[in-house]
């Protein structure tokens, strides 16, 4: 496998050029593509070779970028109004995560407020366009730092309260790191600082031990993206499969051992593609149930140490303050063949990796429902971390984002 890296998008500022790294041939091959206009863009969201709701955004803005510095070397005369409405196509690649929207909601109001739809499209464009691209990049890596560092705070606040004493893992879902936004991550963020700050040696009664990453079916963002992350940054986690979760956390809360460690189960921290007003949060299928799971446990245990909090990690970046509840949120329904069959290289029994394979799983010719996401309600949400601190809590029962 050529060197890995987990640099999802690389932007270049001198040349105006964009690639990303393919992340449906990830983990076993680190290829970049290159991405030249819209129509590239657009066809590499839908096909998720790039995801997560803040990479697609920066892909998103960047993308237009590079399609207004190409159309300008081509000499092509393009209006702003065409512009918007290549923006407004690009927007409905994946319509649950509004961070798409969002960005390129904004790169259309700057261009509204600048300049005339039937003007044409220039330099002045083009530069209102990459300041915006280039500022959204780097204020998305500065976010999840903070993100990462309000997410030991809280769980340390949580310990302390709580009296907590020894290990503790932390379970998450789907892939929330640096290959879903501009690097460290959101949820996979906290487990990187919690990784690094909450050590045995940080002189704390509590400290973290492993992490826990659910393979996430179908597209297997867990099992190829996480892991890969995980192993790249010599954290400690055991992947497991969707299915496990209550078997995990019950087996640990009775001391006895997974694979090496007894750590109990303290924290399940998940990323956001759109966080609503009253706090009902839209994320990767699977995680309502692991809220529903969370608060199973808590109802029928009495002792404050076994508690488990259920935290939604996003920037601000993620939330739609133009949505009432999870009720309102577009849930994308994404191809059958996700479900019924895998992708993938031949591995053989020695480990070399051969060409990229399409294997059937299920019968042929089913019906299939394949929803991308599913809404953990409010209600089940203890914290929403944000670059904001102090984290956003209930007060009477309310999320006041
Ligand atoms: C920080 S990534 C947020 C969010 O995006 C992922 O969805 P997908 O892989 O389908 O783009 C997943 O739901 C993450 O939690």
């Amino acid at each position: 496998m050529s060197q890995q890296t987990l640099e999802a998008i690389v932007f270049d500022k001198n040349l105006d050029s964009l690639k990303i790294l393919d992340q449906l041939l990830l983990p076993y091959k680190t290829h970049y593509i290159d991405i030249e206009s819209i129509d590239d863009a657009f066809q590499a969201i839908k096909l998720m070779q790039v995801r997560g709701a803040p990479a697609i955004a920066i892909v998103g803005a960047f993308t237009v970028t590079v399609d207004v510095h190409r159309s300008l070397q081509a000499n092509e005369k393009r209006t702003v109004a065409e512009l918007v409405n290549k923006i407004d196509y690009l927007v409905t690649s994946r319509p649950t995560a509004v961070n798409l929207s969002n960005a390129l909601n904004e790169i259309k109001q700057l261009l509204r407020s600048s300049f005339k739809d039937s003007e044409v499209v220039n330099e002045a464009v083009f530069d209102v366009i990459k300041k915006y691209s280039v500022a959204l990049h780097e204020g998305d890596l500065d976010n999840n730092y903070k993100i990462g560092d309000n997410g030991v705070k809280y769980i340390t606040e949580t310990l302390k309260k709580q009296n907590f004493q020894g290990p503790f893992s932390i379970v998450t879902v789907c892939n929330t790191g640096s290959l879903a936004t501009s690097g460290h991550g959101t949820a996979l963020g906290i487990i990187r600082s919690v990784h690094a700050q909450l050590t045995k040696e940080a002189g704390n009664d509590f400290w973290f031990e492993h992490a826990y990453p659910l393979e996430t079916r179908p597209y297997n963002q867990g099992a190829r993206l996480t892991t890969y992350e995980l192993n790249y940054e010599k954290i400690p986690f055991t992947l497991i499969c969707d299915n496990m979760v209550t078997s995990l956390i019950s087996s640990l809360s009775k001391k006895r051992a997974v694979k090496s460690s007894t750590a109990p189960v303290k924290f399940i921290i998940v990323g956001a593609d759109r966080v609503v007003k009253n706090g009902d949060s839209a994320n990767k299928i699977g995680t309502f149930q692991l809220a529903a799971i969370a608060n199973y446990f808590n109802l029928t245990s009495s002792n404050e140490q076994d508690k488990i909090k259920f935290i939604v990690a996003a920037p601000n970046t993620t939330v739609d303050h133009n949505t009432a509840t999870g009720d309102d949120i577009v849930i994308e329904e994404r191809p059958p063949h996700e479900l019924t069959t895998l992708e993938g290289p031949l591995v053989s029994k020695n480990g070399s990796i051969g060409e990229k394979t399409v294997v059937g799983i299920a019968t042929p010719g089913i019906q299939v429902w394949n929803p991308a996401f599913d809404v953990a309600p409010h209600q089940l949400i203890d914290a929403i971390v944000t670059e904001d601190y102090p984290v956003h809590e209930k007060q009477n029962g309310e999320f006041s984002l």
